[in-house]
């Protein structure tokens, strides 16, 4: 049968995205990545300067979530402490696949390769980065995607898992509906798609391996970092 988008969800869609791209890492940043040194301690100070910014971006495009700041409060910080890394995964992935201006992807790709990250890690963090490349996302599936990731119910510490199952579930609906309309030759688009969610719950055991690496070799992190992945 036809597949129709509601007008409840064309409303939900839009808050989405607007939300999405009115939250972005400042120019002023993310140029820096074309300016700065090239050395392993520049690149890592680069990568957590953006990383912060990009915390900042994603508290901000989480309370324009419909429904999110009704949540529990104490649940509201388990949603975003226990989704921070993949949504800024997927932010990042964006980057790759989205050739972003001035080149930014290949510096990207070359300071994270040389920010202290053990080449164990390098090689799944940059299949990822491939394998969402290689989905071609459009906008809508990409904020509707991040909006899902971090209204996973079965984060640590969550309480009332239901009422972020209420919340995520009209946008998982409204996604596939977005799948079928937007990739109608690709009957399993959908299913690829949830397929990255599941590829960054295990990217979550490789950063926090990444981070333990970093920190043995004595590299500090921004205080909001450190709040929000419990460090330090
Ligand atoms: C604290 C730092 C060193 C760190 O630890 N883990 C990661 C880490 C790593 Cl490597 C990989 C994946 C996730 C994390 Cl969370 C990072 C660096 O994290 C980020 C790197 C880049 C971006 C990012 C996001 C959007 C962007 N737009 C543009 C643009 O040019 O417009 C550049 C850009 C960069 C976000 C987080």
């Amino acid at each position: 049968e036809k597949v129709a988008i509601t007008k409840e969800q064309d409303a939900l869609l839009k808050l989405i995205v607007e939300a999405y791209n009115k939250h972005q890492i400042p120019q002023d940043v993310t140029k820096k990545l074309l300016q700065e040194q090239y050395s392993t301690e520049e690149n890592f100070l680069l990568l957590t300067e953006i990383a912060t910014s990009q915390v900042q971006v994603l508290v901000e495009f989480t309370k324009n979530i419909p429904g999110f700041l009704s949540l529990d409060h104490e649940d509201q910080i388990a949603l975003l402490k226990g989704s921070a890394v993949e949504a800024m995964f997927l932010r990042s992935a964006q980057v790759f696949s989205r050739k972003m201006p001035k080149g930014h992807t290949v510096v990207l790709e070359e300071r994270i390769r040389k920010s202290g990250i053990s080449e164990e890690f390098i090689t799944p963090l940059f299949n990822f980065y491939k394998s969402v490349g290689e989905l071609h996302m459009v906008l809508e599936e990409q904020a509707l995607l991040t909006a899902i990731t971090i209204l996973t119910p079965d984060r640590p510490y969550v309480k009332d898992q239901q009422a972020v199952e209420r919340l995520q579930e009209p946008m998982v609906e409204l996604l596939k509906k977005l799948c079928v309309l937007q990739h109608p030759q690709e009957p399993q688009y959908f299913a690829r798609l949830l397929g990255r969610l599941t590829e960054l719950r295990t990217l979550n055991h490789y950063h926090a391996e990444m981070l333990t690496s970093w920190r043995v070799n004595d590299h500090k992190f921004t205080p909001l970092l450190c709040e929000i992945w419990d460090v330090q």
